[in-house]
């Protein structure tokens, strides 16, 4: 892996495939650095996922199916005919590299799948336009998603995000900002308030950017700032994306997400939760079978470099929470509106 510049990123070029090779735009070092890293084998793509240099449920799938078909190639440059056992070691780290986002385990499936199917030639064009469909689907999701979303939103008013489900976090135009951008683009949103999102400020350093960018009008505010502003009674929506959403409609999603859906109810604001289907696991009944994980405490007990609480205390650092379905009004995905999820309403939208 290595820093390379051959094309200028927007937002929606956080996962990039050109000229033979996966791109991904740092998401570390944003707003600050804008840099781009080049990709040839799936072990260092695994490596990207876990250190977070593309991050948010949907991008994270997006990658993991390119990485499956670099994957391919080394595996069949390695082992020829055999590269079907060659490739094992590569599948096993790429789904290793993170645990709560549904959408790496569902890529890395569909990728099986195809793989399933092939011979011993090199499967490596195979696999690329796979994962190009999976990346093009992911675009084309969002959209509807917006589409939907947007129509939801009755007349103009103030929205809460919370982390980053923006162009970075998927394939390109995002979930909750998807449906940002398309009730924007209606004259439906006010404002945005884009919590900040500690520890690892998703909503500081990417959400504000993105909708800066898109000159959506942007304000942030401190994760605890979102309650005092809802008793204020200009905000009609929160609107957050999901990393992996259950049978029964539980959602998880980025740490106090949880908190946001409670206070929302609390003061009559609806909350909408915004995900492709790739990010519904019908497989799991509710929420508390989601595997929750748990970065270094470090995360929290430093801020850019600098200590903020005293050496030696001990921290904890859940990165994901479940929402219940009972606090979900809407769960807007590509193939259609949950109002109100039941494990009913999700068995009717998966078919
Ligand atoms: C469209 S992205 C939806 C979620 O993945 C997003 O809200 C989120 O929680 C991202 O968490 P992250 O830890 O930054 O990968």
């Amino acid at each position: 892996m290595e820093t390379a510049t051959p094309f200028v990123p927007t937002p929606d070029d956080a996962v990039r495939w050109q000229d033979d090779r996966l791109y991904l735009l740092d998401q570390r070092v944003l707003p600050a650095r804008i840099e781009v890293l080049a990709y040839d084998d799936a072990a260092a793509v695994a490596e990207a996922i876990r250190d977070m240099v593309v991050r948010g449920a949907p991008a994270i799938g997006v990658a993991a199916a390119y990485g499956v078909a670099l994957a391919g190639r080394t595996a069949f440059a390695a082992a020829g005919a055999d590269w079907k056992q060659a490739i094992e070691a590569d599948l096993e780290r790429l789904a290793g590299s993170r645990p709560t986002a549904v959408n790496l385990f569902w890529a890395i499936r569909r990728m099986r799948a195809l793989i399933a199917t092939l011979d011993a030639a090199d499967p490596f064009a195979t696999l690329l336009a796979e994962a190009r469909a999976v990346h093009e689907e992911d675009r084309a999701s969002n959209r509807r998603i917006g589409e939907l979303g947007a129509a939801l939103i009755t007349a103009p008013t103030e929205i809460i995000t919370h982390c980053n489900a923006g162009a970075l976090a998927t394939g390109g135009y995002g979930t909750a900002l998807g449906v940002v951008r398309a009730a924007h683009a209606a004259g439906k949103v006010e404002r945005v308030y884009a919590d900040e999102t500690r520890p690892w400020m998703q909503g500081a350093r990417l959400t504000a950017w993105e909708l800066m960018q898109d000159d959506i009008p942007v304000t942030l505010q401190a994760d605890c700032a979102a309650a005092s502003l809802m008793a204020q009674g200009r905000v009609g929506w929160v609107v957050v994306g999901a990393d992996r959403i259950t049978a029964n409609g539980d959602v998880a999603n980025k740490i106090g997400t949880y908190g946001l859906a409670v206070m929302a109810r609390h003061h009559g604001i609806r909350f909408m939760v915004a995900a492709p289907t790739s990010t519904i696991d019908m497989g799991l009944a509710t929420g508390a079978e989601i595997p929750i994980e748990e970065r270094d405490p470090a995360e929290l007990l430093g801020c850019g470099g600098n200590p903020v609480a005293p050496a030696g205390c001990a921290a904890r650092n859940p990165v994901f929470d479940v929402t219940p379905a009972a606090l979900v009004d809407a769960i807007v995905t590509e193939r259609g509106v949950v109002l109100e999820p039941t494990p009913e309403r999700m068995r009717a939208l998966m078919g």
